[in-house]
């Protein structure tokens, strides 16, 4: 006796099938959607442009500094911790030939983000390219959080987002220079998502100030677009939100291109949409997912489990039933 389940739980029908080599993700053949590592844009294409990147000294901020670094951009990366941020510039520009600069800044304090746009300003000006990328996260029931722990999550993402945005913003406008802002959110601040639930309800907080700004500041000349991005493994994320590596599995059985998604890929996005080849988008959400969100959303979904057997069968089933 074998049953089909639904996503919610219900049964969709239980027959006596031969029991189901049930397919597993992993086991998907390999060869489709092999990553792309390389710079997606042509050389030269940030050339003369300043590219201010929030936690830039590691994980996805790191990969997409490399990228935009390696297309010709100077880059000023920001975040707590000062040797990290200076081991990463030195590395990148020891790679790619180009100037990056780290500077301390917390973004959770206003006035420490605005001593910090005073240090780059004086280094190198006002960026051209801000991409806001810190963020602070971890699993937690949300009956165990502490009043503190939703303020450690919430300050870094949607406080730090909106000072970081408002004071280059303000200094833009005050300048008349138009600039690229670009958040990295993730795909549950549209669904919302138990255990996570200060980094989700920040991130839906950030997507509603850059949407809003997308609206109101085009006539200065700054366009604001968000990238939701699937699960891609970072040291950062991985050790807050997977800390066993039990739920990794799961993760990839889900996602339809069965693997996780790798940091330059999500770095050549973040480099064309902070770059001319996008100056028509603005306000733009893309969901980078390998297809995980509406793997997780379809109520039948889960019908990739039927094998080719059992669709004979139930094909049997469903056109030998007359009337309803
Ligand atoms: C898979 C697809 C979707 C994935 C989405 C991924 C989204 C991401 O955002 S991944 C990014 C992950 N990277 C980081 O989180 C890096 C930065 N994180 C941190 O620095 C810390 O994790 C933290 C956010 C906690 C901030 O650190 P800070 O030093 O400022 O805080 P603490 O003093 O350590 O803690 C502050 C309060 O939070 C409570 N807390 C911390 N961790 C937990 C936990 N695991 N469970 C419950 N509570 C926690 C801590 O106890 C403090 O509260 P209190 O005890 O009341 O003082
Ligand atoms: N990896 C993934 O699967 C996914 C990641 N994301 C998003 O991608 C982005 C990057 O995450 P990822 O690279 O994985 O994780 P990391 O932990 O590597 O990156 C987070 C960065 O934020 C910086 N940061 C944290 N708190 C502050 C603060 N108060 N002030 C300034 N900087 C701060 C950290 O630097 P420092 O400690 O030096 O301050 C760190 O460099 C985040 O926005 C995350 O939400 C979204 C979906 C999936």
């Amino acid at each position: 006796m074998a049953a089909v389940m639904l996503s919610s739980g219900r049964k969709l029908l239980q027959t006596r099938f031969p029991r189901p080599p049930v397919r597993s993700g992993s086991a998907r053949p390999s060869g489709f959607f092999a990553p792309s590592e390389g710079a997606m844009l042509p050389a030269g294409s940030f050339r003369d442009r300043l590219a201010f990147i929030t936690g830039g000294g590691t994980g996805l901020g790191r990969a997409m500094t490399m990228v935009l670094s390696q297309l010709g951009a100077r880059c000023v990366i920001a975040s707590r911790k000062l040797d990290v941020l200076q081991e990463t510039a030195g590395e990148i520009s020891s790679q790619t030939g180009n100037q990056v600069h780290a500077l301390q800044c917390d973004v959770r304090d206003p006035q420490a983000v605005a001593r910090c746009v005073d240090q780059m300003v004086a280094l190198s000006g006002l960026p051209d390219v801000i991409i806001n990328n810190a963020a602070g996260n971890f699993i937690c029931p949300t009956e165990r959080l502490t009043p503190n722990g939703w303020r450690s999550v919430t300050d870094i993402v949607l406080n730090g987002t909106a000072f970081v945005t408002l004071e280059l913003g303000k200094r833009l406008i005050q300048a008349q220079k138009g600039a690229s802002f670009l958040a990295i959110t993730t795909i549950y601040a549209e669904s919302g998502s138990g255990f996570v639930v200060p980094s989700a309800a920040a991130k839906a907080g950030v997507e509603a100030l850059y949407k809003s700004l997308a609206a109101e500041w085009g006539r200065y000349g700054h366009r604001f677009n968000i990238i939701q991005p699937g699960p891609i493994r970072t040291k950062g994320a991985f050790s807050r939100l997977d800390p066993t590596g039990t739920f990794e599995k799961s993760m990839i059985d889900r996602i339809p291109t069965g693997r996780l998604g790798k940091p330059a890929e999500l770095a050549n996005l973040a480099a064309y949409l902070s770059s001319d080849f996008a100056s028509w988008m603005s306000g733009a959400v893309i969901r980078f997912d390998g297809g995980e969100y509406v793997s997780m959303a379809g109520e039948f979904n889960e019908l990739r489990k039927v094998t080719p057997d059992q669709w004979k069968m139930l094909e049997a089933m469903i056109k030998g039933t007359k009337g309803s």
